[in-house]
């Protein structure tokens, strides 16, 4: 577990775009194969997309995937994948085949039968997943005390009455984070410094779904001082 504090929010958007884009050509140099990436919603993730730079040529090989999606109609502004295509995906022309996105509402008959359609698409293991933070130590989208936290088989399932909206969503589950080779957390904000510092001192996952995040090889927290100032010195 490493932590990296920025002075703000600028700051770590960019230091993040930049080790991103070291991962990725890391990745694509020791494996000669494309980098399989989960990005995540919300507004310091798109931060980091909009940072990003070239080479257009590294960003194309590259496998995208999604931990969460908003359950909306595909071209829905709540739509993860539409924010990340505005912010990075469309910027550099990533082929449709590279950008694996979670179904949209209405695309198969209920949510779980969407779930599990994504599900089957998955890799076995992804080489790094972001992951942004709510102000109630939300990840992706398991909430505190919803019963998704307890999935352990299932790799995709449906939320309903997610506390933040929109209320319906896919996520992936614990079991497909935890076997990612890296987890980095990228968490913006004095709202956010509770949950960090409850995350991060090993809380209840049922209280702060962060805690139940951990990559296999490495797992980073890379936060700006706002969401970092309830961390013990
Ligand atoms: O679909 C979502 O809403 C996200 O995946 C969610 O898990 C997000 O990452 C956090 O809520 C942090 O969002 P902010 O960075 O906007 O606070």
């Amino acid at each position: 577990m490493t932590v990296q504090i920025l002075e703000d929010r600028d700051a770590l958007a960019r230091a993040v775009a930049h080790r991103l884009t070291e991962r990725v050509d890391e990745v694509q140099r020791s494996t000669g194969r494309r980098p399989r990436l989960v990005l995540t919603g919300g507004t310091i993730a798109n931060e980091v997309l909009r940072q990003l730079i070239g080479p257009v040529s590294l960003w194309r090989e590259v496998d995208y995937y999604w931990g969460d999606e908003r359950y909306v109609a595909a071209d829905d502004d709540d739509r993860n994948e539409k924010q990340a295509r505005e912010a990075f995906l469309t910027r550099f022309e990533i082929p449709e085949e590279r950008i694996h996105a979670m179904p949209a509402a209405g695309e198969y008959a209920s949510k779980d039968e969407a779930a599990d359609a994504y599900a089957a698409r998955l890799p076995d293991s992804f080489d790094l997943v972001l992951l942004g933070v709510g102000p109630d130590a939300h990840v992706a989208s398991l909430f505190p005390g919803f019963p998704q936290l307890g999935e352990q088989q299932r790799r995709v399932v449906g939320v309903d009455g997610s506390p933040k909206p929109p209320p319906e969503r896919l996520s992936l589950t614990y079991p497909v984070l935890n076997s990612a080779t890296a987890v980095w957390f990228v968490v913006a904000g004095e709202d956010k410094a509770a949950a960090v510092a409850a995350a991060l001192a090993g809380s209840p996952v049922e209280d702060a779904p962060a805690a139940g995040v951990r990559g296999v090889d490495e797992t980073l927290w890379l936060l700006d001082t706002d969401s970092a100032s309830r961390l013990p010195r």
